[in-house]
């Protein structure tokens, strides 16, 4: 069994549907021993009445403070590990010209272990302390430094999938697999590993990750194609990006009527994939990806910062097809959801503004609709909508305690709010969410918890 029995008391808000946030200011979310949300009370006005009810007596009690609530840990569908210390150095280069420039040398530097180790237990420190509960990393092709990754996400108790890059052609000599059995050998090396550190794949699952259609040969993607096939592990890759990598596509594929057809002709389109980007795609591909239950990862701060474009969000969700949200660190250089999220409405007012008269409107998302993205869409894009991304009795306990204009000067004069969010204490719940979604960052983040366990506090934090 994990952790004691704890009760969360205070206020805590998580999304019921994509448009509606469910918002209870004085709850008492009780979780057990292994992890699990057992049960969830409302309007307490006095919590040991609630124990003696629950049979909890004797339980230790975290308490929110004032202005702060207990939302549901972030999910990150999208986020390239190795890449982190690159993480702001994008110049003005697109897609292709940075792979080669940043990206491929800071990747192959994976080579080394003791390089490895430092980046990957930063990023993994760095997302938990930004509230990423759930976080889908690709790796480089190196086996043993997947491997460390997989064992630092696992000490560190951060739920993970774990996918070490395949990419066998279109890429540079000193990086890259040397033939499809070597993309698969190497894949399973590490699914074995994964599978040692943790059987049942509670926390940390194994991705096949072929990088992207440009950088495997069909019989990578199809040899690839087969081990989803044969294990069912799930599958993550880029799709429909940027026009240069559209040009790629159709010349080095040029029997397949589209991007997105090669992935389905190479049996890697299914329910348990998680496309990124999804940008350029016609809508032959949107029914395509519907029809085969795929998922897509949206990345709007690398969409800009790369000059990809902008992904139609609203259509795709017209569509019914499931989103999540990515960092794509870094394509994107935040490591934060909540950075992503904000990025996410952002976008969505450019594809507002560049449509015509009438239609713009419709484009734009919610506040609600982003963190229904952050939470919801991400654990539905991955396959783990059962188990966290809200608060439900038999969810997992996957959550942040977020503080909000914690001490000073709230009511009073002239004092100023510890963090980055400014609360003066009339505004409704909904407001504050809202502030905290557009100025919030780590230090509103007090604790994380992953499958109740402590994953991460700050000093503002005394539970
Ligand atoms: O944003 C991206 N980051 C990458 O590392 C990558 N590789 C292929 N396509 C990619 N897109
Ligand atoms: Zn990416």
């Amino acid at each position: 069994m994990g952790s004691p029995r704890r009760v969360y008391v205070g206020a805590f808000a998580h999304c019921k549907s994509l448009e509606e946030l469910d918002i209870c200011d004085a709850g008492a979310i009780g979780v057990g021993e292994s992890g699990r949300i057992e049960f969830i009370e409302r309007d307490v006005d006095d919590i040991s009445s609630v124990l003696e009810k629950q049979g909890w007596k004797g339980v230790k009690v975290v308490k929110i403070k004032d202005h702060g609530f207990f939302f549901p840990g972030f999910i990150d569908t999208h986020i390239h590990a190795p890449q982190y210390p690159n993480a702001g150095i994008f110049g003005k280069t697109t897609l292709i010209d940075w792979l080669d420039k940043y990206t491929f040398p800071m990747e192959a530097s994976f080579s080394s272990l003791a390089r490895a180790r430092q980046v990957y237990n930063r990023i993994v420190n760095r997302t938990l302390s930004h509230g990423t509960t759930t976080a889908a990393y690709y790796a480089t092709v190196h086996v043993p430094a997947t491997n460390l990754l997989a064992d630092i996400c696992h000490a560190k108790h951060q739920r993970a999938f774990i996918g070490r890059v395949c990419m066998d052609t279109m890429s540079p000599p000193n990086y890259r697999d040397t033939s499809p059995e070597d993309a698969v050998a190497a894949t399973r090396a590490t699914i074995q590993h994964i599978t040692s550190l943790d059987p049942s794949h509670s926390l940390l699952i194994p991705i096949i990750t072929p990088r992207f259609a440009p950088s495997c040969t069909p019989a990578c993607l199809s040899a690839l194609g087969r081990l989803h096939k044969e294990t069912n592990l799930p599958i993550q890759t880029h799709i429909a990006e940027n026009h240069a990598e559209l040009d790629l596509v159709r010349r080095t594929f040029p029997s397949h009527p589209s991007y997105t057809a090669v992935y389905d002709d190479h049996g890697l389109l299914g329910p348990r994939t998680v496309l990124a980007h999804a940008v350029h795609l016609s809508p032959a591909e949107v029914a395509l990806i519907r029809a085969r239950g795929a998922k897509v990862s949206h990345c709007p701060a690398s969409n800009t910062a790369l000059t990809s474009g902008a992904a139609k969000v609203r259509e795709l969700l017209l569509e019914d097809i499931t989103i999540g949200l990515g960092t794509d660190v870094s394509g994107g250089y935040s490591p934060s959801v909540l950075v992503a999220a904000r990025h996410a409405v952002m976008v969505s007012r450019h594809v507002a503004m560049g449509s015509g008269e009438g239609e713009g409107d419709a484009a734009k998302l919610t506040e609600a609709e982003v963190l229904w993205l952050a939470t919801r869409g991400g654990a539905r894009a991955l396959g783990l909508e059962e188990r966290v991304g809200g608060f439900e009795v038999g969810m997992e306990w996957d959550a942040q305690m977020v503080v909000l204009g914690e001490g000073v000067g709230v009511d009073g004069e002239g004092g100023e709010a510890e963090g980055p969010v400014d609360v003066f204490g009339w505004e409704s719940w909904e407001e504050r969410i809202a502030k905290w979604l557009y100025n919030g960052d780590d230090r509103n983040t007090a604790a994380v918890w992953v499958k109740g366990e402590l994953v991460h506090k700050t000093q503002a934090f005394s539970g």
